[in-house]
């Protein structure tokens, strides 16, 4: 059976490789490929549904961090509400000889109306192939033409498990921009060719530039011979965070030394907001490949 439905998860597999989605949050929480875990989660993670996922790929939608949204003060808080519900899994499930796609689905419900009132359709597809994960997030204001638009982030917040977050590094990044959310929101640019997370990090890169696609590589370092190479399409940022220890510390369902074994690269609408007119989607894509290093 390459799909295997619980009642709090699903698992799909392909060619020895499989993943684990929550439906809430639709959280991606496991990713194996090639026998490894590809996807980092917290050994205090809370998955009984009521805190959101630490660790795998939440989801955050229409905020993001602590950022209040202008529009929907109530928002308030951390990622949005995305992250937080329960999602809908399509019966249909795409598959192929080389891929299996399972789509989740997320509208307003009376919770979510009271802190985010207008009409939104939230369509996330994760595909699976032997050596990667691609997941599609489809964000469609379907309000009629005479209603207003309105503005979102959005963010998928994707833990990599390393194997010693010190000697993990993105690249090629030379020359790109980004806000320095840790020095105030200081405006900087990127000096050499790889970012890594050896002190506490929290990067909003401006992707801008390379907005239609976006290719970095996450290598392990310490001699792996695989590497991830990590393609998103449609996001203008993503953001670049590690706690470390000091930071890491307070998060109360961190795992004691967790800041040491991930890497999060979180491809979003994150600086600014988009706008959405009725009638319009988002699309924005995240392809993750196991590459030799
Ligand atoms: O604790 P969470 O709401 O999941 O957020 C975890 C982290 O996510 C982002 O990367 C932000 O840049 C950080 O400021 C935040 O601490």
């Amino acid at each position: 059976m390459p799909i295997h439905k619980g009642q709090k998860t699903i698992v799909i597999e392909k060619s020895g490789a499989s993943a684990e989605i929550y439906l809430y949050g639709a959280t991606v929480s496991s990713w194996k490929s090639g026998g490894v875990e590809r996807l980092w989660m917290s050994g205090a993670a809370v998955l009984d549904g009521s805190a959101p996922i630490r660790g795998g790929i939440p989801i955050g939608f229409p905020i993001f961090a602590v950022d209040v949204h202008p529009d929907f003060p109530e928002l308030g808080g951390a990622h949005g509400f995305a992250r937080i519900n329960i999602w809908t899994l399509d019966d249909a499930v795409h598959e192929t000889e080389t891929e299996i796609t399972a789509t989740f689905r997320l509208g307003p419900n009376d919770a979510i109306a009271k802190l985010f009132p207008p009409p939104f359709e939230l369509v996330y597809e994760v595909t699976l192939t032997a050596r990667s994960l691609t997941t599609v997030l489809h964000i469609t204001n379907p309000a009629s033409p005479d209603a207003t638009p309105w503005k979102f982030n959005t963010v998928f917040h994707t833990y990599y498990k390393v194997p010693h977050a010190p000697s993990a590094s993105l690249a090629p990044l030379t020359g790109t921009p980004y806000i320095d959310r840790l020095a105030g929101m200081a405006r900087k640019v990127q000096a050499g060719d790889t970012a890594g997370v050896a002190v506490e990090t929290a990067r909003a890169y401006d992707l801008s530039a390379k907005q239609d696609r976006c290719e970095v590589v996450l290598s392990y370092g310490g001699g792996a011979t695989d590497a991830l190479r990590i393609v998103s399409e449609g996001f203008p940022d993503a953001v670049l965070w590690n706690p470390r220890e000091a930071s890491g510390s307070k998060v109360p369902d961190m795992s004691k030394g967790g800041w040491d074994e991930f890497v999060c690269w979180e491809p979003g609408v994150i600086s600014n907001l988009a706008t959405l007119k009725p009638g319009e989607t988002f699309k924005g894509v995240q392809h993750v490949e196991v590459i030799s290093a």
